[in-house]
This record gives C-alpha cells, structure tokens and sequence, in this order.
C-alpha cells in the first residue's frame, strides 16, 4: 500500500540556522500519529511544511504519490487540513458557521453531519441558532472543528488544538478525533504535549536536533 504522506529528505533552514535535516518517514492511511520533542525543536515547522504554509529549503513531501505543489493550493487543502488553535469563527450564528463550508462548495447543507458534529462535540442541537458571541472559548473550539470537518479531510493536521482547554474539553476534542479516525479512516498527524493525548495515538515521532525518530509505533 502506499503511504498517504511521505516526507523524503526534508530539510529546512531560517536565516542560515537549520532548524529540520533530512527528515524522511511516511505515514499511512488511518495513521494516528503524534510528534513529539523539545520546545523549539521545530515540530510545528514540520507540520507547516507539510500544510503546504511554507516551502522547505530541499527534499521533498508527497500525498498520495505526488509532489503536495503538484496540487492546486484549493485541492491541496480539501485533502490535507491544518487545523489552528486559534481557528477563527464569525460572528454569526453556529448554524452560519457550520454551513460555511457546503455554500463555499455550492452543496447543500448536511444537517445531519453537523448534528452529528455537534452530538459527539457533546452540544445540543439547540445550539445550532446561537450566536457564536455566547460561546465559551473551548465550545468555539470544538464548533471550529465540527466546522473544519463537515468534508472531512483525508489528512487532519493540529498543532497544540487542546492545549487552552480544560480536561472536559480536551477529551471532547479527543472523543470527536478518534471517531473520525476509527469510523472514517481520517489520518491525523498532531503535535500535543498532554500524556493522556499522548498514549491515544498509535504512532510516536520524535523530532529532536533536527531529526525525526520513530519512538512508539503499535
Ligand atoms: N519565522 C521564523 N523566523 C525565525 N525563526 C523561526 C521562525 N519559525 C520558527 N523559527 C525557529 O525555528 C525553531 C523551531 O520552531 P518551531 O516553532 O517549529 O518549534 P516547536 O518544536 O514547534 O516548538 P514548541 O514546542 O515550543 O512550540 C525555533 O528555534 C524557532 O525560533
């Protein structure tokens, strides 16, 4: 089979520093890996590189068996998502937002997926008319998500997601994730800091000194 992600020599340098060197795995597809290693290691570079969000300064990355700029930018990211801590929501209704993504690709709104959503991120359906204004910051996350997975990606990639979050968050986030990887195959490839999160994914990459070193696959 192959791998849905691969990353062969990948390098990259910031003013004359280089900060990632010769990186090379692969990932398949259903994977659910996290990268792990010191602050300022460069992990959350790692995962722009591979977001598309900035070029490496050689190697190269392939989803699905081509080169990711190979693929219109749009294209790119329906496939391979990067989901923000800090994703932003408008100011609108949770409705608004939750069918922001069929009106941009002119279908019609999945009712049923977004309740769905909302069942598993643990918020009645109730919620679907409120103001986003009236949210609390970790209920706005779990709608962002709910929102960037109406089409779900076939790669969802997260930097720190929970980190602001309490516990009851953070295993709400955690619930909705593993469901999309267990019930969808979605691949995740994430960067987290909490034990718990940790020991839920099925694969362990370090990357420490610029290099990347498989420590935990099941
Ligand atoms: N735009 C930039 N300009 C200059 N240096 C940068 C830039 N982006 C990242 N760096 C440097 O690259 C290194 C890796 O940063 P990165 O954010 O990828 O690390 P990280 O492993 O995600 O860290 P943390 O766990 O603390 O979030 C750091 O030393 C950082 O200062």
């Amino acid at each position: 089979m192959k791998p849905i992600l691969e990353l062969r020599d990948l390098s990259f340098e910031i003013e004359g520093r280089k900060i990632l060197e010769n990186i090379s795995f692969s990932i398949d597809k259903g994977e659910f890996v996290t990268l792990t290693g010191p602050s300022g290691s460069g992990k959350s570079t790692l995962l722009k590189l591979i977001g598309h969000l900035i070029s490496p300064s050689s190697g190269k990355i392939f989803y699905d068996g081509k080169e990711i700029f190979k693929y219109a930018p749009t294209d790119y990211r329906k496939n391979v998502s990067y989901f923000f801590q800090s994703a932003t929501l408008f100011d609108e209704t949770v409705y608004d937002n939750l069918a922001f993504p069929s009106k941009i690709r002119d279908k019609a709104f999945d009712k049923n997926r977004a309740l769905k959503g909302l069942h598993t991120v643990q918020l009645p359906e109730t919620y679907l008319n409120k103001p986003i204004r009236e949210l609390s910051g970790g209920e706005r996350q779990r709608i962002a998500l709910v929102r960037n997975l109406m089409y779900a990606p076939n790669v969802l990639l997260m930097d720190e997601v929970t980190s602001s979050l309490d516990k009851e968050n953070k295993e709400i986030i955690l619930t909705f994730i593993k469901r999309l990887n267990q019930d969808e195959k979605l691949t995740i490839l994430w960067i987290t800091h909490d034990t718990q999160e940790i020991k839920e994914s099925n694969r362990l990459i370090l990357i420490k000194d610029g290099r990347a070193e498989d420590i935990k696959h099941d």
